[in-house]
């Protein structure tokens, strides 16, 4: 092969907007006549998301796990696979919200080994409602992941500005300046931004990021632990270290055994306690016609028709950290005997 594929990572917080970028980046693309493909992480067991993509995208998903840690490995093959079989013309990579984005870059430069890739900077999508918040409490996990994913992007695309003020505005864009000063920021509602100069080669002034990162960041890796073990540690430039692990993760899976009514389901995804920080999924309501895809990101949420193409089971997936599984399942499974009566 002697063209390098051009490969765009997407990287951002869960339910920042990555999916809804994508879509804009393909429209573009099929405009100009390419073809794109694209890999899709998800660190729940179903790939919702994929179904915001039109069919003749080829598509590899990559789920249950994170492509920076547990199912690392697998990601040069399904990127070989897709380029060898599909021979798309530019691949787009949408990471889980949870996934440590220089962990991203490590892996996508091994497969650089098998395969001519040009690997393009980084685009970080920001919940700017989410940042808000995380900032004034400026503490937890979900915090310091999410700067960490700020300080790796070359694109910065602070979206959901309709939910801030002019004044949170004003702050975050500080925020982002200070956090990296290396990364081009873009205010965006929906990711409606300029698509052209995020794409072109040479969009960012600071070379690309893997060269900033490296000489920014100390970045270890113990390869004698096992993959499900394993921690990643960043130095960061105000000197303290970021333990990255996904231990403090959950995500619940539930498969609906038959319909909800959909005034109470909304009541349930309204009251969610705060730890989930994302729920999607396809249901049938007890008292609509047609089916719904929900998505819940940050204490919003969207319901949109869909009749989902192939075999779609009535699913939601809830992301989070440290909430409980078994009273998340226990009311879900409550609405449904009661849709049933
Ligand atoms: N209010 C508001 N909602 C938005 C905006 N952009 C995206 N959304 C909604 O936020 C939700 C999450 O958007 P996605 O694009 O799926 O986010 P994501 O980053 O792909 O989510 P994960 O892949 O689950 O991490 C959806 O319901 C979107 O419609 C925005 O600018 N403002």
């Amino acid at each position: 092969m002697d063209r390098a594929t051009p490969i765009y990572i997407l990287s951002g917080f869960l339910g920042s907007g990555k999916t809804t970028l994508l879509q804009r980046l393909i429209t573009e693309w099929k405009r100009e006549g390419l073809r794109p493909a694209v890999i899709m992480n998800e660190i729940g067991e179903v790939n919702l998301d994929g179904l915001m993509i039109g069919p003749e995208i080829p598509m590899a998903e990559m789920l249950g796990g994170c492509i920076c840690c547990t199912i690392r490995s697998d990601l040069s093959t399904q990127l070989y696979e897709l380029i060898q079989e599909e021979k798309p013309d530019v691949v787009v990579i949408e990471a889980t919200g949870a996934a440590n984005p220089m962990e991203i870059f490590d892996a996508v430069s091994e497969s650089s080994l098998l395969l001519k890739l040009d690997i393009r900077p980084m685009i970080t999508v920001v919940d700017a409602a989410h940042l808000a918040a995380l900032y004034e409490a400026q503490q937890g996990k979900t915090y310091r992941l999410m700067i960490e994913q700020i300080r790796c992007g070359s694109w910065l695309i602070l979206n959901k500005i309709d939910l801030v003020t002019a004044e949170q505005l004003s702050g975050l864009l500080d925020l982002l300046q200070r956090l990296n000063p290396y990364a081009k920021i873009v205010t965006a509602e929906r990711c409606q931004v300029d698509i052209e100069p995020l794409l072109s080669k040479n969009s960012t002034d600071s070379g690309s990021n893997e060269e900033w990162l490296m000489s920014e960041h100390d970045h270890h890796h113990d390869h004698d632990q096992p993959h499900h073990q394993h921690k990643h540690h960043a130095e960061h430039s105000d000197g303290h270290a970021a333990h990255h692990s996904h231990e403090h993760v959950t995500v619940y899976t539930h498969y609906f055994a038959g319909p909800v009514n959909s005034v109470d389901f909304e009541k349930f995804i309204k009251e969610l306690p705060r730890e989930v920080y994302r729920g999607k999924g396809v249901l049938h309501f007890s008292d609509t016609a047609s089916r719904f895809m929900f998505q819940y990101a940050y204490r919003e949420a969207d319901y949109l028709k869909i009749t989902p193409q192939g075999n779609i089971p009535d699913v939601a997936v809830f992301i989070g950290e440290h909430f409980d599984k078994t009273a998340l399942a226990a009311e879900l499974e409550r609405l449904e005997r009661q849709a049933g009566e």
